[in-house]
């Protein structure tokens, strides 16, 4: 096809790439923005095939769909879906939208795709998905101990409640409150008392299953959720974590114990709720501290 000079101009105002096809699918015209997008120099792309900007795994593909577009005039919007792998001369694939139209030059069809690298737009999404999601997990981090905090707590609290009424999953929810951890702050400082709660949160944390939830919902005070337990398990284990906590931690100089306060939730009949569930374990916890401290205590099923 002889592309005017003032086609050529056109071409060239466009800020996407611009390729202009014929029906055999060769490259007659490509604008500068399309050589650059796909690293050939300003006259490189011309008489090439077009299969060439595409990755060898869809070029079959690709032929089909060329074909039809012939057969079947209309416009292909951009930014509506129709987004296709494209390769560079590098060899490195990318992304690229696509809008498509055709255009007759004295009777013969030309195909005229305008192409916009999808990367940078890529990109720019990708780094917003990143620090949105940054954000939503600060907001549900305790900061000085890196386990959920309070609100991220109540929510999964919630979700398993909703797996409790769709399914019958059972769960347990432990409250471990330190023994007189303000004795540990008077003795050694805030800043120790710090890292000794770090220190606890990182024990409970790995000393509970990869399915189970940790919060620290007080200053000295971490809640945690096991899905799937029985009472008697539930327990066995929040047993096993008083002493592993206690023996972890504790030393001649700094006598850490916990108090903890178990409640389990086997049945919705039960009749409960967020609030319910928190009052029963922080009940259960404070009866473990008036009863000397360092205990477990299972909550009793409310009738
Ligand atoms: N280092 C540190 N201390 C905290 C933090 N938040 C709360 N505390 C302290 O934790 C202590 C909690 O005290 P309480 O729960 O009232 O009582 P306790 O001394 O633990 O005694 P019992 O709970 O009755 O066993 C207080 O001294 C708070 O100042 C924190 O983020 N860092």
């Amino acid at each position: 096809m002889e592309i005017e000079k003032t086609f050529r101009e056109f071409l060239e105002i466009i800020p996407d790439g611009a390729l202009v096809i014929d029906q055999a699918g060769t490259i007659v015209a490509a604008n500068m923005a399309a050589a650059t997008m796909f690293d050939y120099s300003s006259s490189g792309l011309i008489d090439l095939p077009l299969d060439q900007l595409i990755p060898v795994e869809f070029r079959q593909a690709h032929a089909g769909h060329l074909k039809h577009f012939f057969e079947h005039p209309g416009k292909r919007s951009m930014g509506n879906g129709l987004r296709f792998p494209a390769v560079k001369r590098s060899g490195v694939t990318f992304y690229v939208d696509i809008m498509l139209n055709q255009m007759d030059v004295d009777g013969a069809l030309y195909g005229v795709a305008i192409v916009r690298d999808y990367t940078l737009q890529q990109q720019a999404e990708e780094k917003i998905r990143r620090e949105l999601e940054f954000e939503k997990r600060q907001a549900l981090t305790d900061h000085l101990t890196g386990v959920m905090n309070r609100r991220a707590f109540v929510a999964q609290l919630n979700e398993e409640l909703q797996q409790l009424a769709e399914h019958g999953t059972p769960f347990a929810v432990g409250f471990i409150d330190l023994d007189d951890f303000k004795e540990v702050n008077d003795k050694f400082g805030h800043q120790y008392g710090d890292e000794v709660l770090q220190a606890i949160g990182k024990m409970i944390t790995s000393c509970s299953r990869h399915s189970d939830h940790v919060a620290r919902i007080g200053g000295d005070e971490f809640a945690t959720i096991h899905p799937m337990i029985s009472a008697e398990n539930a327990q066995q284990m929040m047993e096993r974590l008083r002493t592993q906590l206690v023996s972890g931690i504790a030393s001649e100089h700094l006598p850490v114990t916990l108090s903890i306060g178990l409640c389990q939730c086997d049945q919705l009949s039960q009749g409960h709720t967020v609030e319910s569930i928190i009052d029963m374990a922080d009940k259960a916890m404070y009866q473990a501290k008036s009863a000397g401290k360092n205990a477990v205590v299972l909550a009793k099923p409310a009738n």
